[in-house]
């Protein structure tokens, strides 16, 4: 079977051939968060800041994998997470994007239905578990919670200066497999909103193959802010089939008994 991806021949409604929990899975990963009505997110006064300890990364390379960008510090990086709902600390893995072909599509998850142009996914493993030692082991462990998205919605609006030493490193990897490692120091602390303390969070997967369900999702309400400019440079990267990437979202998935918790009201 062709390596997955997001065109008609092996896109999401293909995935399943390969990965049954596809179909059969019951957290699976996005969903649209909705904040009214029955199934809508519940406010939970328990629900503390998300507390992220990033010191600048001196190394890392930054991947063109065919299906999305993804910064990768080295493996000596301290970079971590913990607070908001998780009981644990996480150790960051990696972050990467998710984008579309127009500035009215492009994001996983959904707020009421709408979509973003593009959502940021940093990636973190929970470094305290006596199960596994590794990103990779953590998402074969079968543990609920082996790993946490932090998830943060982009909008077209001013020019993202803590997001332009990537955005300009885009056309450096516009060919599918290419990679660069990531010159100077990048500070990801600089991206992020001062205070993480509106967010939605729940339970659920991987968004790509092979769509593990050990993730606990945390997705901020505050989106983060790019230009145009910003927006159409994700546009030009290529999917390895000629072809720029210009969707590389997957469809909201079915809610089933799960409940969606939101830190503010
Ligand atoms: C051990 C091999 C598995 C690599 C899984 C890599 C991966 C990480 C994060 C996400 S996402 N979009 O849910 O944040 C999807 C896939
Ligand atoms: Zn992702």
């Amino acid at each position: 079977m062709a390596p997955w991806g997001y065109s008609k021949e092996n896109g999401p409604a293909t995935w399943h051939k390969d990965c049954p929990i596809a179909n059969t899975g019951v957290r699976q990963s996005p969903i649209d968060l909705i904040t009214t009505g029955q199934t809508c997110a519940k406010y939970d006064s328990n629900l503390k800041p998300v507390i992220v300890s990033y010191p600048a990364f001196s190394e890392a390379t930054f991947l063109n994998n065919g299906h999305s960008v993804q910064f990768q510090p080295s493996a000596g990086n301290l970079s971590e997470l913990s607070g908001g709902p998780l009981t644990k600390k996480y150790k960051f893995e990696q972050f990467h994007f998710h984008w579309g072909n127009n500035d009215s599509e492009g994001s996983e998850h959904r707020v009421n239905g709408k979509m973003y142009p593009a959502e940021l996914h940093l990636v973190h493993w929970n470094s305290e578990s006596p199960n596994f030692s590794s990103f990779q082991e953590a998402v074969g462990s079968n543990d609920p919670h082996a790993l946490c998205v932090l998830g943060f919605f982009l909008k077209v609006g001013a020019e993202n200066a803590s997001l332009k030493p990537i955005t300009d490193l885009l056309s450096k990897v516009k060919n599918a497999g290419s990679s660069v490692s990531f010159p100077g120091k990048f500070d990801l602390k600089a991206v992020l909103p001062e205070t993480l303390t509106d967010y939605y969070t729940y339970d659920g997967s991987l968004t790509t193959p092979p769509l593990a369900e050990c993730v606990k999702w945390i997705v901020f309400k505050e989106p983060i802010e790019v230009s145009t400019a910003q927006m159409e440079a994700f546009r030009a990267v290529d999917d390895g089939h000629g072809k720029p990437i210009t969707g590389n979202y997957r469809p909201p998935c079915p809610l089933h008994t799960r409940t969606v918790a939101a830190s503010f009201k």
